[in-house]
């Protein structure tokens, strides 16, 4: 069975979309069959694998509104081992559209049930706020992993986040735990990047990563080529950074097993 995990954070601007996309494809070099889905408007992490969102017929949209199945959904894409489920602008209605709707938390679960058997990794990337669509995306997975921008005010809100993890593990998620907190867009000639490290590892100790990510300007040129960064540029370290994380995720699941 594949291990969902969601990439959480309702902070905007903190690292989400980059890493669902470039922690997907590192999963998928090491020969891990994944599957990204996107559930993010914005639809950055479908254009960020390469999935023209012009060409998209049906996305995540169809799925959680109308009940289409992930298999009519899904595509494959230029990264080998790697499929995706797109989202495009469609999907900004849709929570709107879903109020009523009985349920309506568990959609994304009862979608992805259905093809877990076929992933080793069902990676979700998340909108920037805690309303349906993230809390489906808690729904439907065994984990979260939450980046933290290194930044001045980067604890702030996440005692909320982690109170929305609590109320879905109690009320519709049992089983959903935090995988792990990923520090981002780090920069070593400040000294504020450095006490951001040594807060966060204060609070959340061995559950942040050891891979920090750096802030790398191949990071941020990979998505307008719609490439992960491990096919824009390999030997960037961007890219050697998230293929590190990739093993570190790895590694977690063995120890957990
Ligand atoms: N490590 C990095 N180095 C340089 N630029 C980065 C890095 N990580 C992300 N960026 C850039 O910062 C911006 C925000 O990143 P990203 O889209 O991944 O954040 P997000 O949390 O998904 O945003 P949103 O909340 O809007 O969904 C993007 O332009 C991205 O290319």
């Amino acid at each position: 069975m594949g291990k969902v995990i969601s990439i959480a954070n309702q902070k905007g601007g903190v690292g989400k979309t980059t890493t669902a996309v470039n922690l997907s494809a590192c999963l998928a070099y090491y020969n891990h069959k994944v599957l990204l889905v996107d559930i993010d408007p914005q639809g950055n992490a479908t254009s960020g694998v390469g999935v023209e969102k012009g060409g998209v017929d049906q996305c995540i949209y169809n799925v959680l509104v109308e009940d289409a199945s992930a298999h009519d959904v899904l595509t494959s894409t230029m990264v080998e081992n790697l499929d995706a489920i797109p989202a495009t602008i469609q999907l900004a209605g849709a929570e709107i559209e879903l109020g009523p709707t009985i349920s309506r938390e568990v959609r994304l679960k009862q979608a992805v049930d259905k093809i877990k058997g076929e992933y080793d990794y069902i990676i979700i990337d998340c909108p920037p706020s805690l309303g349906l669509l993230t809390l489906n995306s808690l729904t439907a997975s065994d984990s979260v992993i939450i980046p933290v921008q290194c930044e001045f005010y980067a604890l702030e809100g996440l005692s909320q986040l982690l109170n929305t993890v609590r109320l879905v593990q109690k009320h519709m998620n049992h089983r959903l735990m935090v995988e792990g907190v990923l520090l981002t867009m780090f920069d070593a000639r400040t000294n504020l990047g450095i006490q951001v490290i040594e807060e966060v590892k204060k609070y959340f100790q061995d559950r942040v990563y050891q891979s920090i990510i750096p802030r790398n300007v191949r990071l941020s040129e990979a998505p307008s080529h719609g490439k992960p960064v491990i096919l824009y540029d390999p030997k960037s370290r961007g890219a050697e950074v998230y293929l590190e994380l990739a093993k570190e995720v790895i590694a977690n699941g063995e120890r957990v097993r």
